[in-house]
């Protein structure tokens, strides 16, 4: 039997979890909005309501869309308010620890037929979906930053998800009006198997003084034309989960070339998270980003 989704709740009102509810809302689904801090989830709203109102004014977006967009998304303070949901989509810190908490709490407030999905970047979805009582009905939809611009999601079984909810998961990433990749369950997955290393050389490469910043992000950006320089990539990712990425792809495939870069751990300990810290490899204070080396 086909799952249809209708109502989505999202976990997590950091960059991510803003992003997806901004992205379900806009392609019409209701949208159930959760943060363990009511203050995350107001800013949240805040945050799409501005994006809304900049869409509005480019032509990008029609008024009465914007608005029935916004209204489809209500706070859901406590899980107990995610019980009416078709899907939920964890986008919490990438933490495997506080993922399995938030499995482990959240099922007993859900239906039964309710699938459970993660946004994690890299942590194991058969493990995340053992911390579940639903493994079969749990799997990675791993969406890319910033959501509402990015057109793919990846899709990652855990070894018990079964056919009818990575079905259902395709349906909705179509319905998204977005493009679905499959990946297997491996540290990483694609994507941040392949872009993760590349942004911690680009570390390693400032830590060993080969060049500045500036050089390092001009020289990737100039010369092989990709949108954001490593370092400032980095950042608007957010440090914390760059180190995350990287740790379990070291301790996933037991490979030293995986090595986090001793400057992002620095970082990192510094509370220099990236832009949403305000600092990272540069320093978002004032009118516009310097580089901090
Ligand atoms: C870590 C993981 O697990 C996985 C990941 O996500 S890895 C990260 C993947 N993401 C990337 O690699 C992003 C690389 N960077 C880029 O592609 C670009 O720099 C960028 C799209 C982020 C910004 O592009 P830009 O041209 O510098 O900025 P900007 O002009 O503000 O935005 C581009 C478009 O997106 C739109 N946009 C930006 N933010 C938006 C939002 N939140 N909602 C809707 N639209 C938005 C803008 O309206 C704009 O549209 P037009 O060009 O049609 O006017
Ligand atoms: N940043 C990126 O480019 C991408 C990130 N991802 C993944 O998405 C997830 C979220 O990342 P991102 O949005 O960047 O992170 P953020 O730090 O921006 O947001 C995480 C949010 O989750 C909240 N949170 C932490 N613990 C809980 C909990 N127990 N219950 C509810 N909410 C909680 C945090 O609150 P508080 O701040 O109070 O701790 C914060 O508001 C991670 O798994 C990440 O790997 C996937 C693709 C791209």
């Amino acid at each position: 039997m086909m799952i249809e989704i209708n109502r989505v709740g999202v976990i997590g009102a950091g960059q991510m979890g803003t992003g997806i509810a901004q992205a379900c809302a806009t392609a019409g689904f209701a949208v159930r909005l959760n943060d363990r801090d009511g203050k995350r989830i107001d800013a949240a709203v805040s945050n799409i309501d501005t994006t809304l109102a900049k869409l509005v004014s480019k032509g990008k977006l029609a008024q009465t869309a914007s608005h029935e967009a916004r209204e489809r998304i209500v706070p859901a303070p406590s899980f107990a308010d995610l019980a009416d949901c078709d899907l939920v989509i964890e986008a919490a810190t990438e933490h495997e620890a506080t993922k399995r908490q938030i499995f482990s709490t959240l099922c007993p407030s859900l239906r039964p037929d309710a699938l459970v999905a993660t946004n994690t970047s890299s942590i194991s979805i058969t493990r995340l979906a053992a911390a579940t009582d639903r493994p079969e009905r749990s799997i990675g939809v791993h969406f890319m930053n910033p959501v509402p611009v990015m057109q793919l999601v990846e899709l990652i079984r855990g070894i018990a998800t079964g056919e009818e909810t990575y079905e259902a998961a395709r349906m909705f990433v179509a319905k998204l009006g977005k493009t679905s990749t499959m990946s297997e369950d491996f540290p990483a997955f694609i994507v941040n198997r392949v872009l993760l290393p590349m942004i911690n050389e680009a570390i390693y490469t400032l830590y060993e003084g080969v060049g500045s910043v500036t050089s390092i992000d001009n020289a990737m950006k100039l010369g092989a034309n990709h949108p954001m320089g490593p370092l400032e990539l980095a950042d608007f990712i957010g440090l914390d989960t760059c180190l995350s990425i990287m740790q379990v792809l070291h301790e996933g495939l037991a490979d030293s070339k995986y090595r986090p870069c001793p400057l992002l751990v620095k970082y990192v300990e510094a509370g220099w998270l990236g832009r949403k810290a305000k600092r990272g490899f540069y320093d978002y204070r004032g009118m516009e980003p310097f580089p901090t080396r």
